[in-house]
């Protein structure tokens, strides 16, 4: 569950005096996500999402985040923005933390999405970029391909507690897939989400009711955001098997809008196969450095390395972890 700060009725009683929101009714820890601590925070008059940042979102990039969902939302993408506290101000501290009280979306986040289902999704991930188009902040990617080798150092031979020969494979499958990765001039670059993973996608029936989760958006490849997609929507939750159908309707989604260049035909699987590695490391950085007190449910590092073997089939056969 992702709690890591706890908030007192006290405290969150005062943070909400600041804003024309009604008075504390209920507010619960949700048990989804592993990055921020969220509260479902209902009130006299409404309900509302509460974040508290932790670790992996700095300070000083809320603004950049905060910006651009007011830019989605105004060019009509089902995004939550912050709501304005009587002066204006949609970024607070609430128990030592930066904190905002987001619009509360409906609909659910999906674990198996159907073809339909992640066809709209990828017709969504290209209203989003076509919406970015006259969106001038830039973000740099703190977790973009120059990160992987650093963090990949400061998890080290940790990794071996994870599966036996971990720290070991993970290494060449990152010189590989970093050695492949497109240069800057390649392929189209724009601000992307960069986790548009199933739960960050609400949905009543085949309809999208809500894009969330945005604090890791970024300047990077425009088709990496898509590739993201595809390692996180085109498995199957539990069994973990390759969906190619899914995988092929998030693209066609996609490409109603933004049709494959020739170059992004060409390395939309090295993309992928660095969305794995991405994921990989950071829920790895995660296993091995959760505190044991925290109210979160590790995700499985494992999982995305799995997944390389569907973009990277070479791979797979030279590494025992893989096979
Ligand atoms: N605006 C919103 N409206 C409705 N529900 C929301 C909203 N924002 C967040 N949630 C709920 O809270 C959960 C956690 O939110 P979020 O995905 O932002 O957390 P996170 O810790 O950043 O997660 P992640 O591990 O995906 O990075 C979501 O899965 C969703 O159920
Ligand atoms: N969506 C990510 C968490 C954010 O880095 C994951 O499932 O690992």
């Amino acid at each position: 569950m992702a709690v890591y700060t706890h908030v007192s009725a006290e405290a969150l009683t005062t943070f909400l005096a600041r804003y024309d929101a009604g008075t504390l009714v209920s507010a619960k820890g949700i048990a989804e996500g592993v990055e921020n601590s969220n509260y479902l925070v209902d009130t006299t008059t409404a309900r509302y999402i509460l974040t508290l940042y932790e670790k992996r979102v700095a300070e000083g990039d809320l603004p950049f985040f905060m910006d651009l969902l007011d830019h989605l939302a105004a060019h009509g993408l089902p995004v939550p923005p912050a709501i304005k506290d009587r002066q204006g101000a949609t970024i607070q501290q609430l128990e030592e933390r930066p904190a905002c009280l987001i619009r509360f979306l409906s609909g659910v986040s999906l674990s198996n999405p159907t073809p339909t289902q992640a066809r709209a999704a990828g017709e969504a991930l290209a209203a989003l970029h076509a919406a970015v188009a006259d969106f001038e902040p830039q973000r740099l990617n703190s977790m973009g391909v120059d990160t992987w080798r650093p963090l990949y150092e400061r998890c080290g031979e940790s990794l071996d507690r994870i599966a036996v020969g971990f720290h070991a494979d993970l290494g060449r499958a990152l010189d590989a897939v970093v050695a492949r990765w497109p240069g800057a001039g390649d392929i189209d670059r724009c601000v992307i989400h960069a986790d548009l993973f199933p739960d960050n996608v609400l949905m009543l029936g085949d309809t999208i009711t809500g894009l969330i989760d945005f604090y890791f958006a970024c300047t990077d490849f425009r088709l990496y955001d898509l590739a993201i997609m595809h390692a996180a929507w085109s498995f199957d939750a539990s069994s973990e098997d390759h969906d190619a159908a899914v995988g092929d309707a998030l693209i066609a989604g996609y490409q109603s809008r933004f049709p494959f260049t020739d170059a992004d035909r060409r390395h939309f699987d090295d993309l992928a196969a660095g969305a794995c590695i991405r994921f990989t490391l950071s829920r790895a950085w995660d296993w091995i450095n959760t505190p044991a007190d925290a109210m979160v449910t590790r995700k499985d590092p494992l999982a995305f390395w799995r997944r390389l073997r569907v973009y990277d089939p070479d791979l797979a056969s030279l590494l025992p972890t893989l096979s």
